[in-house]
């Protein structure tokens, strides 16, 4: 009989991430890089804001000439000019005097904080009542207080977010230099997986999982590449696998992992040229039958066929190897959950890592979760669970109430 033969632990199956190259990078308009990876150090060209710019409507003073001042006791101010908005003031303003500024607007030379318009009351034309005293740098922004001149905005190997694509704009970058998004083929095997357009015969389902991979791989910030669902046949396996390593940066290949009469995948990666097979059987649940090699410099996986553990194995193995290959920084799912407190006691069993499904249910208390429990064909448990837990291979279950972090699926 046919065995797994190079189980290994999840961080050991990590550790080969560091093994695999990045993808090369391209440059884009700064319009398409949400969700994108820098793969650039950007440096500022100047302070941001380049010049000392108010945030309240109102009048520009030295705040010197409003200590004390309150509505039982104003100061009176002169106002020595109206400061217009993109210009650079061409006057001062000393001891006793008050420019009229917006909000935005550049503050004159002498000046150093703004009083609100509400706080003031204009008796004529030059001369303002001040009700409340202003700190020196109130209302104001200071040059450089955003950012400063020559630093490192953004390192590469950072996301881009929104509010990265606002500090690029601010900085004038039209386009920005990313990493290529990882071509990720995806391939379901079986001679029951029917295309989703057929309606299934007896002992027939649907080809769940390259949907189910496509969006996850989408997510992850790569692009998925669909192939034909291949029979349980060897030669056909062979021919597809080739084509698929030839056409991305990294194969994902559903079903056929395990160690049954039917299952080719761990010879069809043995047989492909250039092939070692790292891994054959991680110590999780769900999720055992994994199979991990390296073709050329590719990662090719064998994920098992459940609908639920080759989803759990993607979000938990496959993901941080394809953002390792899009230069993301590190980031750790299973440490950045969210924190909640199980709702009941898990049995696990010791030497393996259970990934458990869970819904997070708000309440009075703070945030539980719930554990969703099935059998990993099951895709019910999936559209009911808001992520996983995971329970250490040292542990033999939790208690009801132990505090978990619970990763968003
Ligand atoms: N004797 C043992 N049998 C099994 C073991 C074991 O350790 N010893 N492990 C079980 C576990 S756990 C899993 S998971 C599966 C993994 O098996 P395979 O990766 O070889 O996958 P298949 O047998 O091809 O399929 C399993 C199951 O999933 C369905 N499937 C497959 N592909 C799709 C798809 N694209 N869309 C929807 N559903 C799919 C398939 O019809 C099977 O029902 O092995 C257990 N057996
Ligand atoms: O490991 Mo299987 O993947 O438990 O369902």
């Amino acid at each position: 009989m046919k065995d797994f033969f190079k189980v290994m632990d999840l961080d050991q199956v990590l550790a080969f991430r560091s093994d695999f190259p990045k993808v090369g990078t391209e440059e884009i308009p700064l319009t398409a890089a949400v969700g994108r990876i820098l793969a650039e150090d950007v440096r500022s060209d100047m302070n941001l804001p380049y010049f000392r710019r108010t945030t309240v409507d109102g009048y520009a003073i030295q705040a010197a000439s409003g200590f004390g001042a309150s509505e039982s006791n104003p100061a009176y101010l002169t106002v020595s000019g109206v400061i217009s908005m993109g210009e650079s003031p061409d006057f001062s303003v000393g001891p006793g005097k008050a420019a009229r500024i917006s909000t935005g607007g550049m503050l004159p030379r002498g000046a150093d904080s703004v009083v609100m318009i509400e706080h003031t009351e204009a008796l004529d034309e030059t001369t303002i009542e001040v009700y409340k005293s202003v700190a020196p740098g109130q209302n104001v922004i200071e040059p450089g207080e955003d950012f400063q001149q020559d630093e490192i905005i953004l390192s590469a190997g950072r996301k881009i977010r929104p509010q990265e694509m606002g500090l690029l704009a601010a900085f004038g970058r039209e386009t920005v230099t990313v990493y290529r998004k990882p071509v990720v083929s995806i391939i379901s095997t079986g001679d029951e997986i029917v295309p989703i357009n057929q309606r299934p015969g007896v002992g027939q389902i649907r080809d769940i999982n390259s949907y189910t991979l496509a969006g996850l791989v989408r997510e992850a910030g790569g692009t998925p590449l669909g192939f034909d669902i291949v029979r349980d046949d060897y030669n056909a396996l062979l021919g597809i696998c080739s084509e698929a390593v030839e056409q991305s940066d990294m194969v994902l290949i559903s079903g056929g992992s395990s160690v049954g009469m039917r299952d080719f995948t761990i010879e069809v990666l043995a047989d492909l040229p250039q092939s070692e097979i790292l891994v054959h059987g991680i110590s999780v649940s769900p999720g055992k039958p994994t199979i991990l090699a390296r073709v050329g410099d590719k990662p090719f996986w064998g994920l098992p066929g459940h609908v639920v553990s080759a989803m759990v194995i993607f979000v938990t193995v496959v993901r941080p190897f394809i953002e390792h290959a899009t230069g993301l920084s590190e980031k750790d799912h299973r440490a950045l959950g969210i924190p909640a407190r199980l709702s009941r006691n898990l049995a696990s069993a010791q030497g393996r890592v259970d990934f458990v499904r869970v819904r997070l249910v708000p309440k009075e208390d703070g945030l539980w979760a719930e554990p969703v429990l099935g059998k990993s064909g099951l895709i019910n448990t999936m559209i009911r669970a808001d992520g996983l837990i995971e329970i250490g291979r040292d542990t033999e279950g939790l208690d009801k109430g132990e505090p978990v972090l619970v990763m968003r699926v």
